[in-house]
């Protein structure tokens, strides 16, 4: 999230170009020759001097730079190059010759093959040191911002007025370093599983019982194989929450013995697509989602009645139905087979209701910080106007509404708007309301309207804020944003749009709620 001070309230000057892109921080090197050093299937040795943003070492081989998987900065590693374009390469990782000081063995026995993380074999907190570094990186390249050197902490501080810079120019961005979590295994509270169906051999269940065969045939459900669409089987996630691999494992086995099929997305036949399953870490309620091709389920009552039976805390067992040809999980039509239609979590004290297709924070230890972070930076008093747009369920807008005078939440999705109401009623708060809609239309109705917010927080999706919500802002003249964001592309172009408008970035603090992967939250 970064904290924005208005400067003189001024209108857009210019806009960053909407093309915030992912590029690695170190540059392919100019070889300047025609022909690349290296070729095709060549076993080079390669000095790894950086890392991309999605986790590949950035190597030098010959003075040319070659891309490789699982290798990290200072390392000299050994690597058969797979392919060569005219500046850059890529190279399979086949020995560390020398390691870096940060390697470790990443402990999950898929990590290879699965591409969920991409850290692991990395330390934990060198892994929160690049992704300040990451976002620094953004902040420069694509924001132009100015970012001080190491933000250094007041002894007991924490409040952002605690931080002092030496030797700093005072208009510099400072950048804390990543708050990461004491214990960053087993944090997901919601877990997607791609269905398929396996060709041959024997499955065997969490239990090392053959499961039952359908034609030769057994559903698998697990994760695609790194780079392709091809299903691995797996019972076991290190990130995921127990109770979701619990749930999974079991609905797959319950699938199996009614001889459910999973759908084939090249023939377009088969029914179960995903299973999605999400656990309250606090309330222990689970949520399971059987997203299927057709709404018919062959032995529902039965499935339905052996989850039941076999997992204890499920609350909640719907039905999706997504007959298109489409990698997009969800279809538009939700039913529940069993239960509610909303599981119940709680975020520091507030309880949420959290439906099927709503966007709820999938590591709830640290959006507790990442929201009281946001709090923090909207620097409340008890009387403030606050628009909190992108809202999800209300989540942000709820622990800002505890210290605001009213807070306005918008969001697109309407079931997410509903469960947002039924979470301010179910807290007693009274000072927050909530509207259906795009935000780039309903914040500037709101503002013909007559709103005039103290405070604009913005969560939006990794494709960041629309411009018309960008310049409706500037036009509103909030004395601070609040910005919270999952990418820290969009996030550096869009803040390149409200400096240019007349803000001034002042604190940016990275927030790791996805650990042993490249994400990395930042307000
Ligand atoms: C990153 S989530 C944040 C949700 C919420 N602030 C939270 O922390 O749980 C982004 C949200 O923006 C919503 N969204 C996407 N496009 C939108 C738009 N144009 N206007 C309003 N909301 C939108 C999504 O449905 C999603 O709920």
């Amino acid at each position: 999230m970064s904290k924005f001070k208005s400067r003189n309230g001024g209108g857009r000057a210019g806009g960053a170009g909407r093309n915030a892109n992912h590029a690695p921080s170190v540059k392919p090197a100019a070889s300047g020759a025609s022909q690349a050093p290296v070729n095709k299937n060549d076993d080079v040795t390669v000095e790894i001097i950086g890392l991309t943003h999605e986790g590949e070492g950035v190597g030098r081989a010959e003075g040319f730079t070659l891309f490789v998987q699982g290798a990290l900065p200072g390392e000299t590693v050994r690597a058969r190059v797979l392919k060569v374009k005219k500046t850059y390469g890529y190279a399979k990782l086949t020995e560390i010759v020398a390691p870096s000081a940060d390697r470790v063995d990443a402990p999950c026995p898929i990590y290879k093959q699965c591409g969920g993380c991409q850290l692991q074999h990395m330390d934990y907190a060198a892994q929160l040191r690049w992704k300040r570094q990451h976002v620094v990186d953004s902040l420069e390249r694509i924001g132009k911002l100015q970012v001080s050197g190491e933000a250094v902490r007041a002894a007991g501080g924490e409040s952002s007025g605690a931080v002092e810079e030496a030797g700093q120019d005072a208009a510099a961005v400072i950048v804390h370093p990543t708050i990461g979590m004491g214990e960053p295994w087993r944090y997901r509270n919601k877990a997607s599983v791609p269905m398929g169906m396996a060709v041959s051999g024997a499955i065997h269940g969490k239990d090392g019982l053959p499961q039952p065969d359908l034609n030769g045939e057994h559903l698998i459900g697990g994760f695609y194989a790194r780079g392709s669409h091809r299903i691995i089987d797996m019972d076991e996630c290190l990130i995921q929450h127990n109770s979701n691999d619990e749930i999974v494992a079991r609905v797959k086995r319950i699938g199996r013995e009614l001889g459910i099929t999973a759908y084939n997305e090249e023939t377009g036949q088969g029914l179960l697509r995903h299973v999605m399953a999400r656990v309250g870490f606090v309330t222990g309620e689970a949520m399971i989602v059987l997203i299927t091709n057709g709404k018919r389920i062959p032995n529902a009552e039965e499935w339905i009645s052996r989850i039941r039976e076999t997992i204890p805390g499920v609350t909640s067992i719907v039905q999706n139905i997504n007959k298109r040809d489409t990698n997009v999980i969800f279809g538009d039509e939700t039913r529940v087979l069993w239960g509610s239609e909303v599981i119940y979590d709680e975020l520091d004290g507030i309880r949420f209701a959290i439906s099927a297709r709503s966007f709820y924070q999938v590591n709830p230890v640290q959006t507790v910080a990442l929201y009281r972070k946001a709090v923090e930076y909207a620097a409340l008093t008890g009387t403030e106007q606050v628009i909190d747009a992108y809202c999800g369920i209300g989540t942000i807008s709820l622990f800002l509404a505890r210290q605001a005078g009213h807070v306005h939440g918008v969001e697109i999705v309407p079931e997410a708007i509903e469960d947002a109401k039924r979470n301010a009623a179910l807290n007693g708060i009274a000072n927050a309301a909530f509207e259906a809609g795009p935000a780039e239309v309903v914040i500037p109705r709101w503002r013909e309207e007559g709103i005039v917010p103290d405070v604009i927080v913005v969560d939006p999706p990794r494709k960041g804020c629309d411009e018309a919500l960008l310049d409706t802002i500037l036009a509103m003249k909030p004395e601070r944003v609040v910005y919270v964001s999952c990418n820290p592309a969009t996030l550096a172009r869009d803040l390149r749009v409200l400096e240019d408008g007349g803000y001034r970035t002042a604190e940016v603090q990275p927030v790791d709620m996805f650990p042993h992967t490249v994400h990395v939250e930042v307000v």
